[in-house]
């Protein structure tokens, strides 16, 4: 469970995010909307402890995020735009392993999180290609499973769509359908909701700073319409 008490985050003067108060249960699929500068990086970053609360706090499963950074990263898992940037190994299966490895788990735990992950995002017999060879959407749903053999509770994915192509989106969905049926937890952030309404079991859309709508998507459908988000 990721939770946030009146947080409040300011750049210089400037404040980003204004008393958010939020619940995550696990197994949520959360889909965190919003304008443009509305705060949703800002507050995803948070729930990690990439950032740290100028005011309230960030608990991850009842525990301040800061008494125990790696719990909170174990638990909470992310994958940001641009993914390509972020692999750290030459080939798929190698770099999937990598954060397993740095758990210091057995080489039968890493090789069953490899695979069991990979096939998760459909890339099982892909483990030996090289990164640099992939597409667009390959390249996302690597970084999708890398984050996943992480076990976390919770996935987030900030704009996992950007730049990707219809199949590649569709390619992508199907396999987050899928996670999220087997139990993962996700928030995503997006500021066009047509890709994953259908996948929400909830949409929270900031704006300002604040939570302006909060509730299941056949709920909030006509009050998000007007400020600036893709609906269906
Ligand atoms: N590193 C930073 N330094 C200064 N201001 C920042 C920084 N990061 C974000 N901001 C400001 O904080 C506010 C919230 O930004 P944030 O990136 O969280 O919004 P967002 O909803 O994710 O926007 P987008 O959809 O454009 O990614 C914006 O006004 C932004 O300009």
């Amino acid at each position: 469970m990721i939770t946030t008490r009146n947080l409040v985050h300011r750049f210089g003067g400037a404040v980003a995010l204004d008393k958010i108060s939020l619940t995550i249960p696990d197994g949520q699929f959360v889909v965190l909307a919003g304008p443009n500068g509305s705060g949703k990086t800002t507050l995803v970053r948070h729930f990690n402890g990439l950032l740290t609360p100028d005011e309230g706090d960030v608990l991850v499963d009842e525990t301040p995020v800061e008494d125990d950074l790696v719990a909170a990263r174990t638990r909470v898992g992310m994958v940001f735009q641009h993914p390509r940037d972020t692999f750290v190994s030459a080939t798929v299966g190698a770099d999937v392993s990598f954060g397993p490895e740095n758990l210091g788990l057995s080489h039968e735990e890493i090789d069953r999180r490899v695979e069991t992950s990979l096939s998760a995002v459909g890339m099982e017999d892909r483990k030996n290609d090289r990164i640099g060879s992939l597409s667009g959407g390959e390249c996302q749903r690597v970084a999708i499973a890398g984050a996943l053999a992480m076990e976390p509770a919770h996935l987030v994915l900030d704009e996992p769509f950007t730049g990707l192509d219809a199949p590649a989106r569709d390619s992508v969905i199907s396999h987050l359908e899928r996670c999220s049926k087997d139990g993962t937890g996700f928030v995503v952030v997006t500021h066009d909701l047509r890709d994953v309404w259908s996948l929400a079991d909830r949409i929270v859309a900031l704006r300002d700073g604040q939570i302006a709508v909060d509730g299941k998507p056949s709920e909030v459908a006509s009050k998000i319409a007007d400020f600036g988000i893709h609906v269906p």
